[in-house]
């Protein structure tokens, strides 16, 4: 194993060559880009082995989870990506290939996604692997997407499709034994790698689409209940009409007991969103433009909480909303 500095030379100063201001990683600190007319969006969120990502998954997927978790969060905002810091506890001893493959992964998003390193940390402990990313974008100067920002009657949208990640997991877990390959393999991949809603989050600001947003990681109806707390305002999901991929819709004919999963599994990095009534047809030309779904799942109402109703108008009782680390 490198030590830390040969490490950081080696693996992470290339991140970084190609942002000004980062000095290739040989100072204490970089500097961000100045943008006029922007407002600079901020964002960490940690990722620890065993929580966060299984122990033996592949380390470049890894990598891309931890940045892209991140980008979801600016997508939620309405940001544009332009850089991140990276801040890594490995467990003592080390492992060197796990971080030659860590970086890899960092390289080929940094591509995909048009984002440079920044700088970050690197510490050692008898811990767990903890990797916490703090991400960056630009807006246009004092705007965002807002959680609190809802209107009674507003319908509620959710990007791509939910529970794909959960029963990913479900699947890495041996509780879906009688699932087809096919459909197992989709959704272990959207389990390994969340797509974050870059570029809807920004058509959403831009255009003023939404009236408020948030994505989507701990669980639908617990992020769903963080919209509807921020908004002073209750909201009522169709289950019906929840958006679901045809390996999670297949998953749902054998095992209809799994559909916690699809109301609160989490890990779904989709984009939950608000939008006036009025304004259902843009929100299905910009659907077809970016070749994403976009679908109508509820409305918002005047009082509080999350209601679930089934096809017959039945409250659907949901026992897990979503992912609580302190719970
Ligand atoms: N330890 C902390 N110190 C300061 N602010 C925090 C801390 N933990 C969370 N927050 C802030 O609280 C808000 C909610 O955090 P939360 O982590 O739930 O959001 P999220 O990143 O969108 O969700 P997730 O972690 O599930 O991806 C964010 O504005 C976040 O910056
Ligand atoms: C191995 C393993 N077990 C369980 C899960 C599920 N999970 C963990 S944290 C979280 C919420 C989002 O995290 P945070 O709120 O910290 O950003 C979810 C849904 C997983 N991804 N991997
Ligand atoms: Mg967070
Ligand atoms: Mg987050
Ligand atoms: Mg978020």
């Amino acid at each position: 194993m490198s030590g830390e500095f040969d490490l950081i030379a080696r693996y992470f100063a290339p991140l970084a060559a190609e942002a000004p201001g980062t000095f290739g990683l040989r100072n204490d600190a970089a500097l961000l880009p100045s943008l006029p007319g922007s407002s600079i969006v901020v964002t960490a969120d940690s990722l620890a082995s065993g929580v966060h990502f299984r122990p033996n998954d592949p380390p470049e997927l890894v990598a891309k989870k931890s940045l892209r978790v991140n980008l979801s969060d600016l997508a939620a905002m309405g940001a544009k990506p332009l850089g991140y810091l990276l801040n890594l506890a490995l467990p003592k001893g080390g492992n060197e290939a796990w971080v030659r493959g860590f970086s890899a992964g960092l390289a080929e998003d940094q591509a995909e996604f048009g984002v440079s390193l920044y700088g970050g940390d690197t510490v050692a402990t008898d811990g767990p692997l903890l990797i916490t990313v703090t991400a960056f974008g630009a807006t246009p100067e004092g705007t965002a997407l807002d959680r609190g920002t809802a209107q009674a009657g507003d319908l509620i949208y959710v990007s791509g499709s939910l529970g794909d990640a959960a029963l990913g997991l479900a699947v890495f877990n041996a509780l879906l034994p009688e699932l087809d390959e096919v459909a197992a393999e989709y959704l272990r991949d959207r389990y390994l790698l969340p797509r974050p809603r870059v570029a809807l989050g920004q058509r959403l600001l831009r255009e003023g689409l939404a009236s408020a947003a948030m994505d989507v990681s701990d669980g639908l109806v617990a992020d769903l209940g963080h919209i509807a707390k921020a908004s002073g305002l209750g909201a009522e999901l169709r289950a019906a009409n929840l958006p679901l991929s045809a390996a999670a819709a297949g998953v749902m004919e054998l095992r209809p007991d799994l559909s916690a999963s699809i109301l609160g599994g989490g890990d779904d990095y989709e984009l939950l969103f608000n939008l006036a009534p009025e304004r259902t047809e843009e929100i299905a030309r910009l659907a077809l433009e970016l070749d994403l779904p976009l679908t109508c799942i509820g409305k918002m109402l005047p009082g509080e909480g999350v209601r679930v109703l089934a096809p017959d108008g039945e409250v659907i009782e949901v026992d897990k909303p979503g992912w609580n680390h302190l719970a």
